[in-house]
């Protein structure tokens, strides 16, 4: 990556106050951080600041909280695990703007580690307002870009703040995507790709041209409901984007037109409670109760995934099966990791998965280590694979 400016051109960071923009939006349950990758992947960087007597603020969005505070969103419950994973002290700032964000700045010390609340918080930050950039700016002296998995999005903290101040690539951002670059820029063929998960609405319309790029598409999870409901099948209660549908046919048939098998599920496990151990069935896709909604890929769809997966020499993978927090609604992505782990670790499979929960999910599985590569990426991994310029990263380039 040498047009990007780095930590290491950063010169002496002594007392200097360093925007650090991070990616903490990490699997939270009752209150409580239930994944911790995102945050371990950014404390060798903070370290380093704060090591070289750099005084470390950290900006970071949580869940969408649409542009005004919203107490379910705010990134305080995640102090206790950045602050241990750190083994340091970390203060806390209520905005990430304005006095409060001005006091907190100015009580640091050299090495002292501050996180500002939700920059989500702000309408401008979304907008890449250029006033709201501005105000966050206020508060550094440089400017280093963490979060590679919330480059595809061109928000004042991703974008608009590195044309502000000097700006550098921190180290997990060149890691991703030295790593990505390697392990994917020219595939073994034939590639699977699995998309799944719930951000069916910000996804859905890179499959497009993901279909343009690989062998086989699993379409899954809250993704798959979509299609399937496109497909004239009744999809109950389950989580569905009904206005999609007609991107969904177009998907399917640029898919036929670039010779993309896709592969959506045949059968689903299906319950009438979101929550675990919900009293459940597997029944086919024509005949999903109307209020049932399906939570996981069922049996015989896990045979075809695996069989697909044996089929491929690479797989990339971002979005969970089925709603894997929940058992047995884990049972589909537990089932394809350990497989595709397993033949990641038969030399068979180069396998690259990525995303706050797709993470999640493969540690769930006990897979987490076993992959080629993890990545911490789950949008911005799929939109770098559809080979879009990311906002986040082009920024970053030539600055400094
Ligand atoms: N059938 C389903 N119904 C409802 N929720 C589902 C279903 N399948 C998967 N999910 C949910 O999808 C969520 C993960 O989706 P998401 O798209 O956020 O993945 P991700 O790996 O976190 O990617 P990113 O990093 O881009 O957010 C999980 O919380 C999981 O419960
Ligand atoms: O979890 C992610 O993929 C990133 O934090 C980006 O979140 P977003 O999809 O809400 O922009």
């Amino acid at each position: 990556m040498t047009d990007f400016r780095t930590l290491d051109d950063a010169g002496p960071l002594q007392g200097k106050r360093v925007l650090l923009r991070v990616d903490l939006n990490v699997p939270m349950e009752g209150g409580r951080v239930t994944d911790a990758t995102r945050i371990e992947r950014v404390v060798p960087t903070i370290r380093e600041i704060a090591d070289a007597g750099g005084r470390v603020i950290l900006l970071a969005h949580f869940g969408r909280p649409k542009g005004k505070p919203d107490p379910k969103d705010s990134l305080k419950p995640i102090l206790p695990t950045l602050s241990e994973k750190l083994a340091r002290p970390v203060a806390f700032g209520e905005d990430c703007v304005g006095e409060a964000a001005a006091k907190a700045v100015a009580a640091l010390n050299d090495g002292d580690v501050l996180l500002l609340e939700n920059t989500r918080y702000h309408a401008g930050e979304e907008k890449n307002d250029a006033e709201f950039a501005r105000a966050l700016a206020e508060n550094g002296d440089l400017y280093v870009n963490e979060a590679f998995s919330a480059a595809h999005r061109a928000h004042a903290s991703t974008e608009g703040l590195a044309r502000l101040l000097p700006a550098y690539a921190g180290r997990l951002m060149q890691a991703e995507l030295d790593a990505l670059t390697k392990g994917l820029e020219s595939p073994a063929r034939p590639v699977i790709a699995i998309v799944g998960g719930a951000k069916v609405s910000t996804k859905i319309d890179l499959l497009e041209n993901l279909v343009a790029k690989v062998d086989m598409l699993v379409i899954g999870g809250g993704m798959a409901n979509t299609f399937l409901h496109a497909q004239g099948k009744d999809v109950g209660k389950s989580l569905c984007e009904k206005d999609l549908a007609e991107t969904a046919q177009r998907i399917l048939t640029a898919a036929k037109e670039k010779n993309c098998t896709i592969i959506l599920p045949a059968d689903a496990l299906v319950a009438r409670e979101f929550k675990a151990n919900a009293e459940n069935e597997t029944v086919t896709v024509d005949a999903v109760p109307s209020d049932a909604m399906i939570l996981d890929v069922g049996a015989s769809s896990i045979a075809t995934i695996d069989g697909a997966i044996d089929e491929a020499r690479t797989l990339v993978w971002n979005g969970p099966l089925g709603a894997f927090e929940l058992t047995p609604f884990d049972t589909g992505t537990v089932a394809v990791a350990r497989h595709a782990a397993a033949r990641t670790k038969a030399g068979q499979l180069v396998s690259v998965a990525g995303g706050g929960d797709t993470v999640a999910a493969l540690n769930h599985a006990g897979v987490g280590e076993d992959f080629s590569y993890v990545s911490t990426a789950g949008g911005a991994f799929l939109e770098w694979l559809e080979g879009k310029e990311l906002p986040g990263v082009e920024a970053l380039r030539a600055k400094g």
